[in-house]
């Protein structure tokens, strides 16, 4: 059996690091490497160590946050922009967060350097996202990345692992509890949680009754929600898509919803929170994301597909208005046979958010 703490445990350090604002490394095959400090949380002494290591380096940006600063991006997922002489700390973080434009307006233009699509880059601006941080960094380019990280304390994730870092977390998710939970509506309930082998992100399965496993089950694939789930936002539908489906599954005499930790479409609470600031201005859902250079929806369903075969299910009938989620389960394995419909009147806060979700990202509303 493979060991997926190998490849799992110093990509997730490296982003512990990254969060707490200190340098990383993300090393290629052929021994060179990127030292990283996020845009967003790039100041005092981690700058100053940053700098006094690898010189003033360059900026990386994704494309999407490229064509928002207008620079030409001929398509490119990453985008390395010449670092100003005049830009300092409040600078960078304005670089990368759309939120502070008004407080700090963009003082363009910016320079690209024409450099190719290296798995490298690509994986600096995953790790970014797997940290749930703005995609956006400082960085420089090492030589012997083991022998400078080693001497600076900083730690070095492989670019082949924070690509793959999605795929293997999933498969790596194990049951680690399980406990008997009576919901409204839902009495016989079991709370599963799943964990990866060596830590990291948790997510739990919701076991209403006790669904055949010779039958395809009623399922729902929820992304966590904070605001919708537990607050009870009207500015999206997840309170009412949680707690409905719960309350349908109930009703039908058995079936799943998995509670899956991927909040904001995956972008993490902070980057969502930032995303309705820029909604408050008048961009909407999609364009916010975009905005902060990130995808319309970063979320990967392998830890959904590898949840519901854990628990003995191949085959389901999916709660959902989102072709995507259909069309990602069956490419990890579970068959989809049939799309149940699974919507919810709108309220004035939500009925844009409901309206671009239809218009722009083909929900089937
Ligand atoms: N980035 C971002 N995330 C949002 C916004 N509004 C809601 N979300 C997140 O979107 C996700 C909603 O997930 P779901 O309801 O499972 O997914 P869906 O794509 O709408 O598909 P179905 O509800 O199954 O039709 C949750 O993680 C929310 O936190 C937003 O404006 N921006
Ligand atoms: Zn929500």
């Amino acid at each position: 059996m493979l060991d997926f703490r190998d490849n799992l445990t110093p990509v997730n350090r490296a982003a512990d690091d990254l969060r707490r604002g200190l340098p990383v490394v993300v090393a290629g095959a052929d021994g060179k490497g990127l030292a990283l400090l996020p845009l967003e949380l790039a100041n005092g002494p981690a700058l100053d160590a940053f700098e006094a290591v690898a010189g003033t380096g360059f900026l990386m940006v994704t494309g999407q946050r490229a064509e928002v600063l207008k620079v030409g991006h001929k398509g490119w997922p990453v985008v390395r922009l010449k670092r100003p002489g005049w830009m300092e700390s409040a600078d960078l973080a304005a670089l990368a967060d759309p939120t502070l434009d008004l407080a700090s307006p963009l003082k363009g233009p910016f320079t690209r350097i024409d450099h190719p699509d290296t798995d490298t880059d690509r994986a600096a601006l995953k790790l970014l996202k797997w940290a749930r941080l703005l995609p956006a960094a400082l960085a420089a380019e090492i030589d012997d990345a083991a022998t400078v990280a080693a001497r600076e304390g900083w730690l070095v994730a492989n670019a082949d692992a924070v690509l793959a870092v999605d795929l293997s977390q999933a498969s790596a998710l194990r049951i680690v509890a399980r406990a008997l939970v009576p919901l409204a509506g839902a009495e016989k309930t079991e709370l599963v949680s799943f964990r990866p082998l060596s830590g990291g992100i948790e997510h739990i399965a919701i076991v209403v009754g006790d669904p055949s496993r010779h039958s395809p089950v009623l399922a729902r694939l929820h992304s966590e929600c904070f605001t919708g789930d537990l607050l009870g936002s009207l500015k999206c539908d997840c309170g009412e898509q949680l707690r409905g489906a719960i309350k349908a599954i109930g009703e039908a005499g058995g079936g799943v919803v998995l509670y899956l930790a991927q909040e904001g479409r995956g972008i993490g609470l902070i980057s969502k929170l930032k995303a309705y600031s820029l909604q408050d201005q008048g961009y909407d859902t999609v364009d916010a994301n975009t905005r902060l250079g990130f995808d319309v929806d970063e979320r990967v369903f392998a830890p959904a597909a590898k949840m519901l075969k854990s628990l003995g299910f191949s085959t389901v009938r999916l709660m959902t208005n989102n072709p995507e989620k259909v069309a990602a389960l069956g490419r990890f394995g579970i068959e989809v046979t049939e799309r149940v419909q699974h919507a919810f009147p709108p309220n004035p806060h939500n009925v844009g958010y409901l309206a671009t979700k239809k218009s722009r990202t083909g929900h089937m509303l």
